[in-house]
């Protein structure tokens, strides 16, 4: 097979893109166009997302008409804003602990958060690593629960073969813990099986 002609090109659609509009280039922080996207020596100004504001997300619900997800709350106030705004669901996470030094745990926040805007799924990530962890969070009125990194470092052992074997792992730990707890059904879990040692008020 050799390289395609350039009609065939012509009908590919990211090439009547970047015909009609140059290289695609970040513009998720200033207006003006920065530098080319294929670079290899060129400083980026992708981490100050300072200039985003509510107003953004705002423009973002009114351009996209499909479900709109917004991932990253860690409050009640910011979590009933969104929902004010009109997304479709939540991702209390706080990206791994990745970002900001200090950050609170989402699991901490998840029940106030279920409780803020209990009406759209509220879906959680960030340090989760075995069963019980997702069933805590499933548990805490999480209506699902993403893992990250565990799955890169099965990729980086044993690539897809890697990810199977991880999630096979995670999928057996839930089912054994289930077991334990005495259910049958992930829908029977609500918070009366956390012991709310710390007497906080939404976990009731
Ligand atoms: C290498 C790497 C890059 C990431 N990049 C982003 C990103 O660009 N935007 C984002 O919202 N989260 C990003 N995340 C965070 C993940 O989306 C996710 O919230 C996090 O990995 C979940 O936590 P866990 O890895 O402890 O399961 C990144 C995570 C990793 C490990």
């Amino acid at each position: 097979m050799g390289w395609p002609n350039s009609s065939t090109l012509a009908s590919l659609d990211i090439f009547r893109t970047i015909a009609k509009h140059g290289l695609p280039h970040f513009e998720n922080n200033y207006a003006s166009r920065g530098a080319p996207i294929f670079s290899a020596s060129v400083n980026r100004d992708i981490s100050d997302r300072g200039g985003l504001d509510w107003g953004d997300l705002a423009y973002v619900r009114e351009l996209w008409t499909g479900n709109l997800t917004l991932k990253g709350i860690l409050n009640d106030d910011d979590a009933v804003r969104a929902y004010q705004v009109g997304v479709d669901a939540l991702i209390v996470s706080n990206h791994g602990a990745r970002q900001l030094d200090g950050v609170v745990s989402p699991l901490t926040v998840l029940p106030s958060i279920v409780n803020a805007v209990g009406d759209i799924p509220v879906m959680i990530d960030s340090g989760f690593r075995r069963g019980t962890d997702v069933l805590k969070a499933l548990a805490l009125g999480a209506s699902f629960v993403f893992i990250g990194r565990p799955f890169g470092y099965a990729a980086a052992v044993a690539g897809e073969e890697g990810v199977k074997h991880a999630a096979t792992l995670l999928r057996n730990e839930i089912a054994r813990d289930m077991a334990l707890l005495g259910i049958t059904d992930l829908k029977q879990l609500n918070s009366s099986f956390i012991y709310n040692q710390l007497g906080i008020e939404q976990y009731r």
